[in-house]
C-alpha cells in the first residue's frame, strides 16, 4: 500500500463536520468519570455548548446562559476529526461526551462517535434525555447516562420531561436513568416517573458541588436508595477534585 503524504494545511472542515464544544478535558490533566454506572473509570470528556433547558441548579451554565457568559469565548467550532484526533492520542478508553446537551448536535454527533469508537474508545453520552437517540447513534460501544431533570431541578416538568424520548431510550437497551437528587421527596418523585415510563435501572445521584453537600446528602437519600433497590453514585470528581472546571 502506498501512503500519500498531504501538504500544506488540514482541508477546512465543512459545517457538518464541525461541533460546537465547551471544553475538552482528560487527556493533559487526567481524571475519572466521576458518576453513573462508570464512576472511577479512567475517562476523557468532551463537552459540548448549548443547552434546550435552563435549570436554575445547573453547574454548567457556561454552556448556555449567555446573561452570565460571553459565548465567542465560551464555544469554539471543533471538527470531528480534529476531536477524534485528539482522544485517539490518549491511552484512555472511556470517552464521555456531555454538555449543555450533546445531542442537540446529534446529527455531527454520529461520525464522532463512529470515529471515537474506530479508534477502540467507548462512548457515554450525558444527556438531559429530552432529544431520542436516532438509530444511527445507537452503535455497540456506546451507552447514555440520561438524567431527566426534576421540578426541584428548578426547571418545569413539561420541558424537561419528555415521554417519547424517555421511550426512546428505554427502547434503545443502552441507557441508564441517573437522577439527581436533594430530598427523600426526590425519591418519591423518581418512584413516580420510573413507574409511568418504565425507566431502568434507575441511578440516584446527591445534588452538590461541594464534598461536604455531597455526603450530607448520601446521607438522606442512602436508606430510600437502597429500600428500592435502585443504585447509587456519588460525583468523584467534585470530592476528589473539588468540582474544579476541566477534571
Ligand atoms: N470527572 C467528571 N465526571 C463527570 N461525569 C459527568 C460530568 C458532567 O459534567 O456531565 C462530569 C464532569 O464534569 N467531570
Ligand atoms: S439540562 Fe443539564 S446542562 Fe442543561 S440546564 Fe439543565 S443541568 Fe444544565
Ligand atoms: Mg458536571
Amino acid at each position: 500500500m502506498t501512503t500519500t503524504k498531504r501538504l500544506g494545511p488540514e482541508p477546512k472542515a465543512t459545517e457538518d463536520e464541525v461541533l460546537i464544544v465547551a471544553e475538552c478535558f482528560g487527556a493533559e490533566v487526567p481524571t475519572f468519570q466521576g458518576e453513573g454506572p462508570s464512576c472511577g473509570h479512567p475517562a476523557l470528556f468532551i463537552r459540548l455548548s448549548r443547552c434546550n433547558l435552563t435549570c436554575t441548579k445547573c453547574d454548567t451554565k457556561y454552556t448556555w446562559d449567555w446573561c452570565r457568559f460571553d459565548q465567542r469565548k465560551e464555544s469554539t467550532k471543533r471538527s470531528v476529526a480534529g476531536l477524534v484526533a485528539w482522544a485517539a492520542s490518549s491511552p484512555v478508553e472511556l470517552v464521555v461526551i456531555t454538555g449543555g446537551e450533546p445531542l442537540i448536535q446529534q446529527a455531527r454527533l454520529v461520525p464522532l462517535a463512529l470515529g471515537l469508537l474506530a479508534a477502540g474508545k467507548r462512548v457515554e453520552f450525558e444527556t438531559n434525555g429530552t432529544i431520542a437517540p436516532t438509530p444511527q447513534l445507537v452503535a455497540d460501544g456506546v451507552r447514555f447516562n440520561v438524567s431527566p431533570k426534576l421540578a426541584s431541578f428548578g426547571v418545569k416538568e413539561t420541558k424537561s420531561i419528555v415521554p417519547a424520548a424517555l421511550e426512546a431510550f428505554v427502547a434503545s437497551g443502552r441507557a441508564t436513568f441517573k437522577f439527581v437528587a436533594s430530598t427523600v421527596h426526590d425519591l418519591d418523585r423518581i418512584a413516580e416517573l420510573a413507574d409511568a415510563h418504565r425507566l431502568a435501572p434507575v441511578w440516584v445521584m446527591p445534588e452538590g458541588t461541594t464534598p461536604e453537600v455531597i455526603t450530607a446528602t448520601t446521607r438522606v437519600l442512602a436508606d430510600g436508595v437502597a429500600a428500592r433497590h435502585w443504585h447509587f453514585t456519588t460525583r468523584l470528581h467534585v470530592l476528589a477534585f473539588a468540582d474544579t472546571r476541566g477534571r
